[in-house]
Order: C-alpha cells, then structure tokens, then sequence
C-alpha cells in the first residue's frame, strides 16, 4: 500500500451565504404575490421585513468573518508513535492544564493496560527465548544463567501468579475502545515477528471514560489484581533472564511499558492518580481524527485554536486529507529515533524512510499551500541511548555511510536530509522550521511550544489583519 496522501475534494462542507439570500421569498413576509400587488402599504412593510433579514444575513455573515479569523486550526501530522498526542497533551498543559487535571483520573486504566501489556509482553518474549535456547540445548544447564533450568522454574512460578492480571488485558482494552476488541502483533519491534492474536489497546477520547460504568469496574478490578500482585510484577522486572534479554537487545518494550514498569509500586498504591508524567508516557492509538480546542490568549486578543490529532498508521491517513482545507499550521513529527524499526503494518519500510515519503506526499498538497509548515524531529532522548548502546546508523540507513556514530552527527544528518528534501520538493517556496525534540521534557517543550505558537500567530495576523 502506497503512502501517498492524495486529495482531490477540499475539505469539509460550508453553507453559502448566498444561497440563503436567493431563497428569501415573498413567503418570508407571509404575504402573497396577488396581496402584494393590490395594497402598496403591505408592499412596503413587505420590503422593510425584507430588508431587516438582508442586514441580518449580512451581520451574520460578518459576524462569523471575524469569528473564523479567530479561529487557528493547526493540524498535528506523521507516522503512528511519532508523538502526535504527545504533542497535544502538551499543548493542552501550557494553555489549559486544569482540563489535564479533571482527565487525570480517566487516565487510569490507560495506565494500568499499558503495564499489563508490558508484563505479558516480557512473558511472551521469555517464552520464545526459552522454547528457543531449548531447541538448541536440549538439555539446559543447571547453573545460574539466564536460560537454565533453575530460571525457568522461577519464571514459570512468576507467570502463575501473574495470570489473573495478564487476564485483565481483554476487558480494559475493550474499554478503550468503546466495547470492539482489537487484534494485533507486539509494536514497534526491529527483530523477526511471529505471528500472534493478541489484544491491544486504542483509542476512545479519555474523557468518555470517566462516564462508562464498564471502565470504573475494569479499571477498580485491574488497581485490586495489581495491589495483589505488584511484588510479582517486581520479581519479574529483576529476574535475571530478563535482565540478560535486555541487556542483549532481544526483549523490546514501548517507553510506556519501560517507564510504568520503573514505577510500578506507586501505580499500584490504592489511591493512585496519574500525574502529568504518567500521563505524558501512556500510550494510547489514535483512532480516527480528534479535534482540540483551546482557548489562547495572546497580546492580540484570544483566539480559539482547533488542534487536529490524528491516527497515523498508513490506513488512516488517506482520512487527513479533508481537514486540509484552511489549515492555517502543519506540524509534522518524526521519530528519528526510529532509525533501526520498521513500520508495524509493513515489516519492510524503515520507518525513516516511511516519514520522509509521507512528509514529501503532505508536503505537496496544493490545499496546504498557505500552511505554516514546523517538523519536530522527535524521541531525541532515545536516540541518544540507542547511540550510546553502540546501535549503528549506516546499518540501517546505508546512506550514512562511514559518518561518527554519534548524536550530534546523527542528528545533524536527519535534519539536513529532510530540509534538503524539503527544499526539492517544495514548490510553494514555503520557509520550513525544524526543532528537536524530546516530547516527554515538559519545561523542553514548553519553550518550543511557546516559539511555534508566536510563528503561528505571526503569520495568521498576517493573514487576516487582525491583531
Ligand atoms: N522517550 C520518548 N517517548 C516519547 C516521546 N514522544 C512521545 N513518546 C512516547 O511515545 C508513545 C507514542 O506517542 P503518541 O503521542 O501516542 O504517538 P502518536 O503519534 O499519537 O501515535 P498514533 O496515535 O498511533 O498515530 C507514547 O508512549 C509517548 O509517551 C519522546 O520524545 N521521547
Ligand atoms: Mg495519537
């Protein structure tokens, strides 16, 4: 499947004021036409109603002129796990943090399905390294490594114990996603998959979570199994046969499952509520296209700017298209980090190269010729460590080539390698500002929200005149 975004109808559906004015009738006075000829005196009143709706249509009309030039709608683009929603959460932090607050408990059973997802996960990896090294060593050793007999024993108790909470995954993922069950393989991933039925969680807006009585139980029963189990959890984190897989880059978890794992006494305290961090680290799909609204004020006035988030697995992206129109800024995220993945739905694209061709396809939309155009090139903070592991680049990206495997370098590279494709493709000439990122640095993010926000304003004003 192509990642190419074509769009050939603009966007949504706009009444025309036009349209009204021609369909005022005689039948707006309520008189006839045969009344109207006979009596001058209810031609004239007829042509004073007339007139008082032709000035309300007009101060309609202007009325939302100026509302609409209020309005800055900014669209969050790129590939799926790039951190659009991330981006949001921020954006929602800097101009509306008490919304943040009253969604923070709904965020709960995002926070447990994570976890879980993360503990059945190490599971399902120890499983296939056992089976494996069994394969190859039919009879294990009975010392202390990772894979021998006294190691397997252990984890097989731990898994025991562990099966009550692995349970919980279906019904919690069945609340996120508002009853459907979903089926899925392990994300994110660089090494060879093996098929697997697994449930994942997605997306349904947070706060309808908060009114479900589905998702209170799921999400009480999953905090109760977790009390009871969280030393489990511990002794599975610390094992040794997860340490060693680590370690040798074989088991692979998302930042959510890393981060909750690190966590997991506190998340399993009775009166836990998310804070800004957890909520910052969920990992939630986007299904769909989700808009934002926030109120922004700045020195000009307040304007009301409508953020769309969007899914960004390769299905879902032939949907961006209609909220093209008007788009007053494109902020495209890509995470650099990504260099040695490759796209979930298509284990063949390195999911560099899948940015680049979608950015380039965006890019050239003729209904995003007046865009402000800012690429985040994000999860720089991953980069960082991956490099420091000793994961080379040019093994991945070729074109790397015998360049310092380090992070300066590396990020130079991707910054230059799209700017330079920008500057090839673009041909409505439009100026490109480039960040990097690290999305989960709150204070980081602020500064640079605060910078792209001034460039959105600049160019708006500039738009419509208005200050
Ligand atoms: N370490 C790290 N993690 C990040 C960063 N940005 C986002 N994440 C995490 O990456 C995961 C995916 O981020 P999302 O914001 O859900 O990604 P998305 O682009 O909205 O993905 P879709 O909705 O599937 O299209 C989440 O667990 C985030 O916490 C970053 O800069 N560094
Ligand atoms: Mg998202």
């Amino acid at each position: 499947m192509s990642t190419l975004i074509s769009c050939r109808l603009p966007g949504r559906i706009r009444t025309s004021f036009g349209s009204v004015t021609s369909r005022k009738s005689s039948a707006s006075s309520g008189l006839s036409v045969s009344q109207l000829q006979t009596s001058p005196t209810l031609a004239q009143a007829a042509q004073r109603t007339s007139d008082s709706i032709d000035e309300d249509i007009k101060n309609e009309a202007a009325r939302r002129q100026t509302e609409s030039s209020r309005e800055v709608k900014i669209m969050l683009l790129g590939q799926a796990e790039s951190g659009k929603s991330t981006l949001q959460k921020q954006f929602q932090l800097y101009h509306a943090s008490h919304t943040l607050d009253v969604e923070r408990p709904s965020w709960r059973i995002v926070v447990y399905a994570n976890l879980i997802k993360a503990v059945r996960t190490i599971l399902e990896e120890l499983d296939y390294e056992f089976s494996s090294s069994l394969a190859e060593y039919p009879f294990p050793s009975e010392g202390s490594g990772p894979t021998d007999v006294g190691a397997q024993n252990e984890i097989l108790e731990l898994r025991r114990n562990l099966l009550p909470l692995i349970s919980l995954e279906g019904s919690l993922s069945s609340e996120l996603s508002g009853g459907a069950s979903f089926l899925g393989t392990r994300r994110g991933t660089s090494f060879p998959r093996r098929p697997g039925l697994f449930t994942r969680e997605s997306s349904r807006p947070v706060a309808d979570l908060r009114e479900s009585s589905g998702a209170v139980v799921a999400t009480n029963r999953a905090a109760q199994v977790l009390a009871s189990t969280v030393h489990v959890i511990e002794a599975l984190w610390r094992h040794r046969s997860v340490d060693a897989m680590l370690r040798l880059r074989k088991l692979k978890l998302d930042e959510s499952g890393l981060f909750f794992l690190e966590q997991v006494r506190r998340i399993a305290e009775p009166d836990y509520i998310p804070s800004t961090d957890d909520v910052l680290h969920v990992r939630l799909p986007t299904v769909g296209v989700i808009e934002h609204s926030l109120k922004v004020n700045t020195v000009g006035g307040s304007y009301i700017w409508r953020i769309y988030d969007v899914g960004g697995t390769r299905s879902q992206r032939p949907a961006w298209c209609s909220y093209f129109d008007d788009v007053n800024a494109l902020i495209f995220l890509v995470p650099i980090s990504a260099f040695d993945q490759y796209l979930d739905e298509d284990p063949l694209t390195n999911r560099i190269h899948d940015s680049l061709q979608l950015l380039m396809s965006i890019w050239t939309n003729e209904l995003l010729k007046n865009a402000q155009l800012v690429l985040l090139l994000n999860k720089i903070d991953i980069l960082r460590k991956k490099l420091e592991a000793g994961v080379q680049v040019r093994q991945y990206i070729p074109s790397y080539g015998n360049r310092p495997n380090n992070f300066s370098t590396a990020a130079e590279y991707f910054r230059s390698h799209f700017l330079a494709a920008h500057k090839k493709k673009d041909s409505f000439q439009r100026r490109l500002y480039v960040h990097l990122t690290t999305m989960l640095d709150v204070q980081a993010t602020q500064v640079i929200i605060t910078s792209v926000g001034d460039l959105i304003m600049r160019k708006h004003i500039a738009q419509t005149g208005l200050a």
